[in-house]
């Protein structure tokens, strides 16, 4: 299931994201990047040491943790990374697939990659070029959603950002391993979990609400691992 998270940070936090960006450092994006992605990677990151970074991967990390879309329909077992990449004029990453595993085992396990996430921080009209591209089976589609509004998606695609033509695009990238890991199985917990909590606003604790409720718990006492 790919889906928008429409203004997931407020006016306020975006720009004081964007203050945290004027005082970041960056490097070089292939520094995070696998043995093959290296080749494709044209992009800078903020150094993930950099105090001013670490603040605002913190601020992210929990506006996301707060957000009930994000929470419902991935159900984050574990947001593993979040980076703040900009691409400029040039910049691109070309087709690839994220790592199934992330992270370090000797410094705290691996975590499985189910779900890939991009927030925006430029508006659509600060650059040309620059959409992320998603393939399917047979299609593709293009991205590219206003400042403060988050894509979230399989990580199992291959995908791509295509070169940045003129301005600047900023984003942030994260991934999540969900307590569901079947793709499927998690958008029917969302479904049935968004069919239950409209019946609960329009008609109130029926008995069909608390029989909808029984099967999401259930559901979840089967499948969450
Ligand atoms: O910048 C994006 O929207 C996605 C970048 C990406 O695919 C990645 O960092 O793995
Ligand atoms: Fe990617």
């Amino acid at each position: 299931m790919i889906f928008t998270i429409p203004n997931l940070l407020s006016i306020d936090e975006l720009e004081q994201i964007r203050q945290r960006l004027a005082q970041a450092e960056l490097t070089d994006g292939k520094v995070t990047a696998g043995w093959h992605t290296k080749q494709v990677k044209y992009n800078q990151q903020l150094s993930g040491q950099h105090p001013t970074s670490q603040a605002l991967v913190g601020q992210v990390r929990s506006i996301i943790q707060r957000n009930a879309l994000f929470q419902t329909a991935v159900r984050p077992r574990a947001v593993h990374k979040l980076l703040v990449s900009h691409y400029g004029v040039g910049m691109g990453y070309g087709r690839h697939t994220d790592n199934a595993l992330m992270g370090n085992p000797i410094m705290g396990g691996n975590c499985r990659s189910d779900v890939s996430f991009t927030l925006f921080l430029s508006e659509p009209e600060d650059y040309e070029g620059g959409e992320l591209v998603i393939e399917g089976v047979d299609d593709e589609r293009a991205y590219k959603l206003p400042a403060r509004s988050m894509l979230v998606y399989p990580a199992s695609t291959l995908h791509r950002v295509d070169p940045v033509e003129r301005g600047d695009r900023w984003v942030v990238v994260g991934w999540a391993q969900s307590l569901i890991r079947d793709s499927h199985r998690r958008e029917l917990l969302f479904e049935l979990d968004t069919a239950r909590r409209s019946l609960f606003a329009q008609h109130g604790k029926t008995d069909e609400f608390d029989l909808i409720s029984k099967s999401v718990a259930n559901l979840l006492r089967l499948w969450a691992e």
